[in-house]
């Protein structure tokens, strides 16, 4: 392909007539005939590998105007990661007709991968991407992040489309919208799920954060597009704001939930084994067994609905498949029932509001004790630490601080932050000890949730070149646990 046709085609100016074979964010990806882009980053400066990225072949770089581009064509921009998305989005094609996307700070990946069941129960080619990974009709791959580099998101959705797929829906983490990580593509509707504290590490408040999720109703979505939000009993006013940035931006608003105009939640009870819904939808009333738990699952499993039907999916075929939702791995999941008797759940909480939606979907299925197991991740927001212990403390009978994730930092002031909000909790460092003890502990009326992983198949020691990942599975754990009480009564 030409790099002037790809340029005229993302409306940018540039004028060289050099055949183009790819794109690469990474100079040691670069090979002849590729389009560098060379962006600064958190960690290094990608302009100091502009010479290294000629020198492989690249023909033209986009970067900063004073940025030094010396032997290849420099296409100059003051958001060069924004041009680079442009430029590339035209040379991976072709991609899905219907790309949906999802933001907020707790549920996007549940509200992706119900929307693609949703559809695949319709009997759609459907695919999504988030922290789970790329999963297909066929088969489940693993990216390591949330949202991976452009040229890698890119190349997954044009592959995709060449596998047949017609309908992806993917995961916007603030992370990757701040860094242009998954746009360029025609995006038919975005979903909002909710907005609370992470993440300050990286960005530097509330509105910061806030504002780098919006780009997506702002710039990210095609015009004309639908923006699904929720909007619950009891939301903090975020939400209503996220109504006025797509109503400015001229987007057809679909609101979903208690306070929602387009599907309105009108009834919810907790059954044996999951929830009864009454919804009201286009002037029908209708009764829904939802067959999760949580009332956060609600709030995801209705925002997909409203995704499936914004991209044209029967009604009828909607509710049908919200009926018959799957569980999300790792959300809480029931990894076990221990010898005494009780429960044992997975989940994936690693903010205050996460934990507090867990405990909450779990407390009408206790008799006795909630005992929850967590811990907070090193090298991230520190502030949410506190925080979440209380959240922990406030819902829980009992509280065993652990790790999760150190990473580069020293694991017992890690727990000592989280133990500033819940100074009960009992600490314990060790996180398969942590589990076994939560697991011994519990009487035949309790329920333990060991919470902040999820899905994760390993714990995260150290950083830069000392990082290791332990294998470690909450739920294997969980497991293995039980299988010891059984052990050493026999
Ligand atoms: C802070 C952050 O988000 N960093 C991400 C970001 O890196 P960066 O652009 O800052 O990169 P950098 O390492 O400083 O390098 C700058 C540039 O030089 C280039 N480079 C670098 C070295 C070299 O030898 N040659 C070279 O060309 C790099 O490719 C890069 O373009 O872009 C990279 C690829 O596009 C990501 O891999 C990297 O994620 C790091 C590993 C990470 O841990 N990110 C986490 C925090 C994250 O993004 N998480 C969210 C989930 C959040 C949530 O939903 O809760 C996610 O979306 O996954
Ligand atoms: N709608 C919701 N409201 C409140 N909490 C939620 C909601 N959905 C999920 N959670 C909580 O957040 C956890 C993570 O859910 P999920 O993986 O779907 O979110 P995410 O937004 O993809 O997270 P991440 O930012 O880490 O990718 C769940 O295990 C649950 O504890
Ligand atoms: N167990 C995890 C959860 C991380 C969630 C991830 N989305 C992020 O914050 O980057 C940790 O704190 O390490
Ligand atoms: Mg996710």
């Amino acid at each position: 392909m030409k790099l002037a046709q790809l340029c005229k085609a993302a409306g940018i100016a540039c004028d060289a007539d050099v055949q183009v074979t790819g794109f690469a964010i990474d100079n040691r990806k670069v090979a002849p005939g590729t389009v560098f882009g060379a962006f600064q980053g958190a960690r290094v400066n990608g302009e100091d590998f502009i010479p290294a990225a000629i020198e492989s072949g690249a023909v033209a770089v986009v970067a900063r105007p004073e940025a030094r581009v010396e032997g290849a064509l420099h296409i100059a921009d003051v958001t060069p990661r924004r041009a680079f998305a442009a430029l590339a989005a035209q040379y991976f094609t072709p991609v899905p007709d219907h790309i949906v996307a999802v933001t907020g700070t707790n549920g996007k990946t549940s509200t992706v991968e119900m929307t693609r069941q949703i559809w695949r129960m319709a009997g759609e080619r459907a695919a999504s991407i988030g922290t789970l990974g790329v999963t297909t009709p066929d088969e489940s791959v693993s990216t390591g992040l949330t949202t991976p580099d452009i040229v890698t998101f890119l190349s997954n959705l044009s592959g995709l489309a060449r596998e047949g797929v017609t309908h992806v829906a993917y995961e916007a983490s603030s992370h990757g919208l701040s860094q242009f990580r998954n746009e360029g593509v025609p995006v038919e509707a975005a979903g909002f799920t909710n907005f609370s504290r992470d993440h300050l590490d990286y960005h530097a408040d509330m509105e910061d954060y806030f504002r780098a999720k919006m780009r997506l109703f702002d710039e990210v979505v095609s015009d004309g597009a639908t923006a699904v939000i929720w909007m619950g009993s009891g939301d903090s006013g975020w939400n209503a704001r996220v109504v006025d940035h797509a109503t400015r931006r001229g987007l057809r608003v679909m609101t979903v939930g208690e306070q929602g105009e387009a599907i309105r939640l009108t009834r919810r009870e907790p059954t044996q084994l999951g929830q009864s819904l009454t919804i009201e939808h286009r002037g029908t009333s209708r009764t829904i067994n939802l067959p999760l738990i949580g009332a956060y699952q609600v709030a995801n499993a209705l925002t997909a609905a409203g995704l499936a039907l914004a991209t044209g999916i029967d009604a009828s075929q909607v509710w049908d498949g919200v009926a018959r939702l799957q569980p999300v791995r790792g959300r809480l999941e029931r990894a076990v029932i221990a010898p005494s008797g009780a429960p044992v759940y997975v989940d994936y909480a690693h903010t205050p509001d996460a934990l507090e939606a867990a405990i909450a979907a779990l407390r009408p299925h206790v008799a006795g004790r909630l005992i929850t197991v967590f811990g907070a991740g090193g090298d991230r927001d520190h502030g949410k630490r506190a925080p979440m212990g209380e959240a922990a403390a406030k819902a829980s009978d009992l509280v065993i601080v652990t790790d999760d994730n150190p990473r580069g930092e020293d694991p017992a002031d890690i727990r000592r932050q989280v133990l500033e909000g819940a100074p009960q909790a009992r600490e314990i460092g060790d996180r398969r000890e942590a589990i076994c003890a939560a697991i011994a502990e519990a009487g035949a009326d309790d329920i333990v949730l060991v919470a902040g992983k999820g899905h994760e198949t390993g714990q995260i020691i150290g950083s830069g070149e000392n990082m290791r990942v332990l294998p470690f599975d909450d739920v294997e754990v969980a497991r293995e646990c039980a299988a010891e009480i059984v052990g050493t009564a026999e």
